[in-house]
């Protein structure tokens, strides 16, 4: 699994590399991450590596000629024939499903724009998918590609040990489908407010009742059309839909 990134901020993607679950990760050679800076590609004396909109409007564009050339060298480097992915607002929303596809495959080359987006030629000549992490608004790319690099390894062999709780990640642990149920931990009473009884209890029968119910109570409370999705699935019990009609 290698991600290459072209970016002009290759720094930010030392907190993948090097930080928490996947810098042990890449520490232990599970994956490789290289970046390229397309200022090095450039061969004017000022590095240019924007300029303004033919049509005009605000802002710059990122020019196609030093993308096109940091690109080139990030697939020479890798010898096969990755994925070209342009990160962008008017990307395909990323999600669990996104990464479980990246995680199958060979990694990804990871286009970062910054200014106002990149030239449409360098688009249309060199990308294979556009994905866009959200409907709000980042700088550029890279923030995009971290939060994917980092859901991507995850889901890869020896990365998560079952010791850490996320490995019940399917996004909602292991309620699959709905948002997690509170956790607790030491100490038993905290500035006064002590833990639910029923996680005292040692009775895992009662324990996990309670916890899907919390699941499914704030999910129905926070979003709704997970419960009409997981309903679809079939994966809503009569005693769920019990507790969800006592909500109502
Ligand atoms: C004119 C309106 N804009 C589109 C929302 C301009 C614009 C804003 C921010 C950017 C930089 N953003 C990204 O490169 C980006 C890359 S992935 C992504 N996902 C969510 N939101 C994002 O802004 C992004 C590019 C163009």
């Amino acid at each position: 699994m290698r991600f290459d990134a072209l970016t002009l901020f290759p720094d930010m993607f030392d907190v993948v590399s090097e930080a928490g679950v996947t810098g042990r990760a890449h520490k232990q050679g599970i994956w490789q991450m290289r970046t390229w800076n397309p200022r090095d590609y450039t061969t004017d004396v000022h590095r240019t590596v924007d300029d303004r909109p033919y049509g005009g409007g605000p802002g710059m564009v990122m020019l196609a000629d030093p993308l096109n050339d940091a690109l080139d060298q990030a697939l020479a480097d890798r010898g096969d024939s990755p994925e070209v992915i342009l990160l962008s607002p008017t990307g395909r929303r990323f999600d669990q499903a996104v990464a479980q596809e990246l995680a199958q495959g060979p990694g990804a080359v990871l286009v970062c724009g910054r200014y106002e987006g990149i030239d449409q030629r360098f688009i249309d000549a060199r990308v294979t998918q556009e994905l866009s992490l959200g409907d709000f608004v980042l700088s550029g790319g890279e923030i995009a590609s971290l939060a994917i690099i980092d859901s991507v390894i995850r889901l890869l062999p020896g990365v998560l040990n079952d010791a850490d709780s996320a490995r019940q990640d399917s996004f909602h642990a292991d309620n699959s489908g709905l948002l997690d149920s509170p956790h607790y931990t030491r100490p038993e009473v905290y500035r006064d407010q002590a833990v639910p009884d029923v996680l005292m209890s040692g009775h895992h029968g009662r324990i996990q009742a309670w916890r899907r119910e919390q699941s499914l109570r704030l999910t129905a409370l926070r979003r709704p059309e997970l419960i009409e999705q997981a309903r679809q699935r079939g994966e809503l019990s009569k005693a769920d839909e019990r507790f969800l009609a006592s909500l109502a």
